[in-house]
């Protein structure tokens, strides 16, 4: 066959596909029994009254907004509103506290802000090495909140940090973060059929 620009293309993308749904099948399909209890987790917070705190840099902050959006909105349900924020999306907050007190606050100080004891504080990070995302936990664990990671490669600090992590143990961003929003999906579809069994 001739090689065109266009079937070059085409085999990278196949590449691409490739290597997803091996990442799939060998790093997210084991990890379903961590993924209940992360649902759980979730679950048991929101029946308490608490809420749902999430953050995370890049491609990860895209996944912060996704999942609050998601919960507070809807997944597939018409059901009452879940209570879920996203620290990455007031550009106020974000410069105010990057400029007076530095880029490694700008999560910490909105945790202090608004988290409270009970409330599931979540880092999406695919190094598990950014130090924003890190000292937000950090704050989260000394207010008492559950917290939860996504993270990517060796699980890197955050992994270690938090009540529990799902690491998606392979190098590459993209895939891990095509995993990351699986897992968003997945729980937004396990905490509706949970709490609005009816809806
Ligand atoms: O989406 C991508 C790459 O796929 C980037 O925007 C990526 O999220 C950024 O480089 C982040 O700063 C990486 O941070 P982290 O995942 O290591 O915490
Ligand atoms: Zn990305």
């Amino acid at each position: 066959m001739e090689i065109t620009e266009k079937n070059c293309m085409e085999a990278k993308i196949r590449q691409h596909l490739r290597r997803h749904i091996a990442v799939f099948e060998q790093q997210v399909l084991p990890l379903s029994g961590q993924l209940a209890a992360c649902a759980e987790r979730l679950c048991a917070c929101l029946r308490a009254g608490h809420k749902v705190l999430v953050m995370g840099n890049g491609g990860s902050a895209a996944d912060a907004q996704h999942l609050a959006a998601e919960l507070v909105g809807r997944f597939l349900k018409n059901r009452a509103a879940l209570p879920a924020i996203a620290l990455t999306t007031d550009s106020s907050i974000l410069t105010a506290v990057g400029n007076d007190f530095g880029f490694e606050q700008v999560f910490a100080r909105q945790v202090e802000a608004l988290a409270g004891a009970g409330d599931v504080v979540i880092g999406i990070s695919t190094s598990g090495n950014s130090p924003n995302v890190l000292r937000a936990i950090e704050v989260a664990r000394r207010r008492g909140c559950v917290t939860l990671a996504f993270t990517g490669r060796a699980g890197g600090e955050l992994a270690r940090q938090v009540d529990l992590a799902l690491t998606v143990a392979v190098p590459e961003t993209p895939h891990i973060q095509e995993a990351h929003l699986t897992f968003i999906h997945i729980l937004c579809d396990l905490v509706e059929q949970e709490l609005f069994p009816q809806d």
